[in-house]
């Protein structure tokens, strides 16, 4: 083996970097250049590569974003698609390919592998939505962003006393997965978590919610993920039901961005070195995770998140504390 590509695809995620960097440290240690490819998917199809060298990679385990730019393109979601890239990845003279990236960006790389590829996907995304994994790169930092997020937000909450109770409405990221909702109510306490996994239930909430002003709370957080409702009917609905009104915060791409925390750099710097090793040494294609502390080499299959028992657990451990 002497020479493979990466590249980083789909949304972006805090951490990507390191995955990055401990690719092109780990195949320079094994006598391998690495070439990253450009803006994800699109720069296979275009072949826009080049040369990662020590240099390129020196320090950029603290920038959040990645080198390498990420990309999305319905191209490649075509035979067509898949059978450029595959003729682009002989060109190259490519012996492997590390795919970091999301859901959709693990799909390609299936796809790929099924011809005859070998690669490896690391999952980055900070939605947390692989079911292979305990973790994706990004998912820490963004969790970080919002605690942070939440506890200026209370700042206020608690220190201005209205007659009616204040009451924040906030959307975190999330389209099909309500891991950053739930983990990030679970470490900074909201009152209420609205996730897509579970319908919302609208009675349990004002119930909820009353009892606290009851007792004499003045001012209640709810988190929402984005895919669990549109934010402004939420709030409408809410605010009718309530008779108070809501202030209602969207936190968006704030989330996707800065300085990748402790965690994400030290799991990325370990599925990057999984992956070269893994390619150097078994002759298998499929996706890295972090399993029990463990890092695992998955086969390639339906990588979207299912409800595993731990999520329910998250769930259930997250409305208990809101309550
Ligand atoms: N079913 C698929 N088959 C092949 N390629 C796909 C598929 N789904 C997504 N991709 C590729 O991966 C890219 C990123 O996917 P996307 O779902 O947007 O982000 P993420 O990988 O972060 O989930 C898409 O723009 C497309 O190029
Ligand atoms: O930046 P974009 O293209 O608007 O995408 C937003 C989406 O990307 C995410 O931040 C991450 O999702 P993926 O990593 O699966 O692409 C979602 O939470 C959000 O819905």
């Amino acid at each position: 083996m002497e020479r493979i590509g990466v590249l980083t695809s789909g949304g972006d995620a805090p951490g990507m970097n390191s995955a990055i960097r401990s690719i092109v440290k780990t195949a320079q240690k094994n006598k391998i250049q690495v070439y990253g490819i450009e803006f994800g998917y699109i720069g296979l199809l275009e072949m826009k590569y080049k040369k990662l060298n020590i240099l390129d990679i020196d320090h950029i385990s603290t920038d959040g974003g990645t080198i390498l730019k990420s990309g999305r393109t319905d191209r490649f979601k075509t035979d067509e698609g898949i059978e450029q890239a595959v003729k682009n990845i002989k060109k190259m003279k490519l012996d492997g390919l590390i795919v970091i990236g999301g859901d959709g960006s693990i799909k390609g790389a299936q796809k790929l592998a099924k011809k005859e590829i070998k690669v490896i996907a690391i999952p980055g995304t900070i939605d947390n939505d692989i079911n292979v994994t305990d973790y994706t790169i990004g998912f820490d930092t963004a969790c970080n962003i919002v605690i942070n997020s939440v506890d200026k937000v209370l700042d206020t909450a608690k220190s201005l006393v209205n007659e009616n109770p204040r009451i924040f409405l906030i959307e975190v990221m999330g389209r099909n997965s309500g891991d950053i909702a739930l983990y990030s109510s679970l470490s900074g306490g909201a009152d209420e978590v609205l996730i897509p996994e579970q319908k919302i239930d609208y009675n349990e909430i004002i119930n909820n919610l009353n009892n606290k002003f009851k007792i004499g709370k003045k001012y209640a957080i709810i988190i929402m993920a984005e895919g669990a409702g549109k934010l402004d009917e939420v709030k409408n609905k809410l605010e009718k039901d309530l008779g108070y009104s809501i202030k209602s915060i969207l936190l968006g791409h704030l989330q996707r961005g800065g300085n990748p925390s402790a965690f994400d750099r030290i799991l990325a710097s370990k599925f990057g070195y999984y992956a070269v090793q893994t390619m150097i040494n078994k002759n298998q294609c499929g996706i890295i995770g972090i399993n029990c502390n463990d890092i695992i080499l998955n086969k390639f299959n339906n990588s979207k998140k299912t409800k595993s028992k731990t999520d329910n657990e998250i769930y259930e451990l997250s409305k208990t504390l809101c309550h």
